[in-house]
This record gives C-alpha cells, structure tokens and sequence, in this order.
C-alpha cells in the first residue's frame, strides 16, 4: 500500500488500544494540527483509523487575568498596601493608601469593589482598614489565576480549581470558557495488517508553487485531495450590527405596510417633545430629573406662533365645548427649552402639525426608527438611549382593534404572536395600552411598546380632523424577544457579549 507521507507518520503514532488525540498526534508528528486532522479524514476514508469525537468545554486565562498572574490581584494589592499603612490598627485614608498601593485607573475601581466581599476589611467615609487575619495566600482567585498561568484552552475539569472559583473569575472576565471539538483517533484490524505487510510513503503536493509551474513539474507529481472537513482558523470580520440590522429590517417591514419615514431632530424643544401632546408642564416627567436639558443653545427661536396660542389654550382651558384643561401655569419660555427628546413622538408632533411636510390629509401613516434619551438608571432592560419605532396612523375612523390588529401585522413579522394588551394611561392618548411579549428562555412578560389614541386636546390644536392612532415601542426590547439576550448591555456598551454578536444571524 502507498500512503502520502502526512498519513504514514500519523497512522505511526496512533496505536490501536488507546486513544490519541488530534492534538498529541501534531505534537509526535511535528504537523500542524490542520495537516493532522486532514490525514485523519483520509485515513479513515480508507478504514484505517477510527475517529471519535466529542466537545470539551476548555478555559483559559483572559489578558487581564494575566496581568494579574504578574502584578497580583488589585484587592491583594490594595491589602498589602493598607496593611503597610497601619490600617489593621486604626482606619487610614482611601487616598494615602490607594497611593501607596501603586494602583491606577480602572484597577482601583476593581480592587474597591472586591476589598471587603473578601474579607480583607472595610472601606467606609473615605477610610479603609484591613482585617489582620485575612490571608492573601489562601485567597481562592489568586491561587487559581497561579495554577491557569501556564494553561491554554485545557479542559475544565483538569485543571483543578473548583466550579465557583471559575465562576467568579469568569464574572471578573479574568477567564474565558470556549468549546473545542477533541478528535481521538484509534487504528483499525486493518491498518494493523497494512502496517504489518509494510506502507510506502507516495509524495503527495499540497500547494501549487510558482517552481512547479515553471518547470513543469506540476504534470508529473499527485496532488492532495481538498479536505473541506478540516479544521479552518475562524475569522471575525466586520460586520454591521444586529440592532442596525434588525432596525433596517423593521423599516422594511413598515414600509411594506405602506408608512412613510419621518425624520427630525435629536435635539428639540420641549414644545414638540411635550407640550403639543398635552403634557401639563408639571408632569413628573419633565422635571430635570427624567431630561438631558441642553445648556447651550437653551432655546429654540422658530415655533409657529399660532400653534403656540392654540396649545396654550389647550393647557389651560381645554377644548370643545365642556373641555377642561389642566388650569395650571403655561409658561412660553419652558416650551421654548431644548433638550435631547425623550422620545420619537416628538417627530409625531411636528409632522402632525403640518411643520415638516405641509397639512395632510387622511389617510396616512409614517414611522420613524431613531434613537431617544432617558435619564433613567442602567439595569438590564433600560439604557440612558435606545431605539424606539414610533408610528402613527391618520384616517376617519380608527379604533382599539386596528391599533391591535397593526400590532399583531408587525410583530409577527418577526415571528412574535403573543402580544398581549395591558392598559395605560398617557396624558396625551385616550385609551392607551402598553405591549407586553414573552422572553423566549426565562418566560418572564417583556413590556415592548406603550401605544393609544391620540386625544382631542391634542389633536384639535395641531388641526388634525380626524383619528390617529399612534405608537413607540423598543427596538431593544424586540432584539431581546428575537435572539434570547436579557441584558440589554449584552447588545451595547463595552460590556457587551461579543459572541452573540458575532454569531446572531438577522433571519427575519
Ligand atoms: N411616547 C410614548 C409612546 C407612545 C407614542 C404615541 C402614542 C402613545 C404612546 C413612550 O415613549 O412611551
């Protein structure tokens, strides 16, 4: 039998009773594990090796879990540093020990908010104190940081550290866990038997060079197969991202639907964000708490005069014959305030007015997919900005069901069908309704959208004759229901999962 010479030196290293892996057959090759793992592939095309394989979970060590193998742990260093100080006798101030310990930036941040989870003492009114009977040596992360320091991508269970040491480096991100597929390979009866009457080893080329083109060599010699099973380096490329994608793919969606795109200013007054859909000026909403207010310009010029007269008769008495406005303080000069808009329905507003593209008669329906701003505390489902797909549709007669019916057309267009309905209330919309789906792994209600019929205190000011019904839902809140993430920082923001980014395909 006549083997290429890859296959001859592989199937020398293999052995019948144990199983070699991949890996180790690179190392007693000298081959490239690439070149190894196509040799298996023929080699047991021809019956003459068996391969099994299976997926290890593996770990390894991040660059910051090495820096740390080198420059210790920044809660370690903080101790030493406290301790050095004196503050296992009588508290010592933050900033002398902090100094001290030579810590910087981002690592003092790390070390603060591990310091006293570890017991190394308490940190309290700008003083910090170390526990004298804490011990660095015995301390569970640092000792395990020491025994991965020489691993890479070794298989979880070998490397002896406990689960929840890990886990806590994992959540530190000073370890990474991947998943690597391991081929073992064993000879065959029939390998024994060739190898016994003897193999020659065939030359066999790989590449097409230049000199063998040139000489003509190229005729004469036998060329390898093409294996397209092996093992290939992974490459990440650019690409756009998933809320990028899926946001396009919801203007496709709504444009097919027959909307039209508003577009409009990040920046705006707090007449169009506010006041013209009968926002009372007291609202909780617009105090400075819930606002990113702009300090320079402070103020828009151009607001249509008479559309500024009919609001502020809106506020204050109402409309129709037995209206009843809110009979509060109307202030010209807080309407003219800018600030980044809160949200898209600002957009509604102007072109409701007739501001951006003239009066409009019904029907109609537009949409935006822009970005909005909230004061609000960062936790899973909320960020400072998101996205919101607002929309609205303009005819004579428009009730709860065609806002409903609009809704199921949308979501289920990314394969969404169990909306559910909950009501709300808006100052501007009459009867409101916010839109709740379920998360696809924990099964928990997602609130995705806030929505209703725009009022007759609003309308009539703006001119508008007859119904609207209108919208602003999450485009995050959508992604979540989409691909299973709950952490909306998975998808933004420098702690996002790049893996999920790198991996989710926008099918819809
Ligand atoms: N502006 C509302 C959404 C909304 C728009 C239009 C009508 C009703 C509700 C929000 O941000 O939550």
């Amino acid at each position: 039998m006549q083997l290429p010479a890859q296959q001859v030196a592989v199937l020398e290293a293999a052995s019948t009773d144990e199983a070699t892996s991949v890996d180790a057959l690179a190392a007693a090759t000298d081959l490239p594990p690439e070149t190894v793992t196509g040799a298996v592939f023929e080699l047991e095309d021809r019956g003459l090796v068996a391969v099994s394989e299976r997926v290890d979970e593996t770990v390894a060590l991040t660059d910051e879990g090495r820096d740390y193998v080198t420059d210790g742990l920044p809660e370690i260093r903080l101790y030493e540093a406290a301790l050095e100080a004196g503050a296992d006798a009588d508290p010592v101030s933050m900033g002398q020990v902090i100094g001290a310990s030579g810590l910087e930036g981002g690592a003092v941040d790390i070390a603060l908010s591990n310091y006293a989870r570890k017991g190394y003492g308490t940190i309290d009114s700008g003083e910090i104190t170390a526990d004298a009977d804490a011990d660095p040596d015995a301390d569970a992360e640092a000792n395990a940081l020491e025994a991965l320091s020489d691993v890479d991508d070794a298989p979880v269970d070998s490397v002896g550290v406990d689960a929840e040491t890990l886990e806590s480096l994992e959540r530190r991100g000073l370890l990474e866990r991947r998943e690597s597929t391991v081929r073992e390979v064993t000879l065959t009866e029939r390998a024994v038997t060739e190898l016994m009457a003897g193999i020659e080893t065939s030359e066999t080329v790989g590449q097409v060079t230049p000199e063998l083109l040139t000489s003509g060599e190229w005729e004469d010699v036998e060329f390898s197969e093409y294996n397209v099973e092996a093992d290939a380096e992974r490459f990440d490329g650019g690409k756009v991202h998933i809320l990028r994608q899926t946001a396009e793919r919801v203007k496709d969606v709504l444009v097919g639907m027959g909307f039209q795109e508003m577009e409009g200013p990040h920046v705006d007054a707090d007449f169009w964000i506010n006041d013209c859909l009968f926002m009372p000026q007291d609202h909780p909403a617009r105090t400075h708490w819930d606002r990113f207010a702009l300090e320079r310009p402070a103020h828009i010029d151009e607001l249509p005069e008479d559309l500024v007269e009919r609001v502020e008769r809106a506020h204050r008495e109402g409309v129709g014959e037995d209206g009843e406005g809110y009979h509060s303080p109307w202030d010209e000069d807080f309407a003219r305030a800018l600030a980044l808009r809160g949200h898209t329905t600002s957009l509604s507003t102007r072109y409701l007015s007739g501001e951006e593209v003239g009066e409009l008669e019904p029907p109609q329906r537009y949409f935006s997919v822009e970005k909005v701003y909230r004061n609000d505390t960062l936790d899973p489902t909320h960020l400072l900005e998101f996205f919101q797909i607002e929309g609205w549709v303009m005819a004579e007669d428009l009730s709860v069901r065609d806002l409903m019916g609009t809704f199921e057309e949308f979501y289920a267009q990314f394969g969404i069908t169990d909306i559910q309905f909950k009501p709300h209330y808006n100052p501007y919309t009459e009867p409101s309704f916010e839109l709740f789906g379920t998360h696809p792994t924990t099964g928990e209600l997602v609130e995705i959208g806030n929505s209703g019929i725009f009022r007759e205190e609003m309308l009539e000011p703006l001119g508008v004759e007859c119904d609207v019904m209108a919208w602003g839902l999450a485009l995050e809140r959508l992604l979540m229901l989409m691909y299973g993430f709950e952490d909306i920082r998975d998808i933004h923001g420098t702690l996002c999962d790049l893996d999920l980014l790198r991996e989710t395909e926008v099918t819809y």
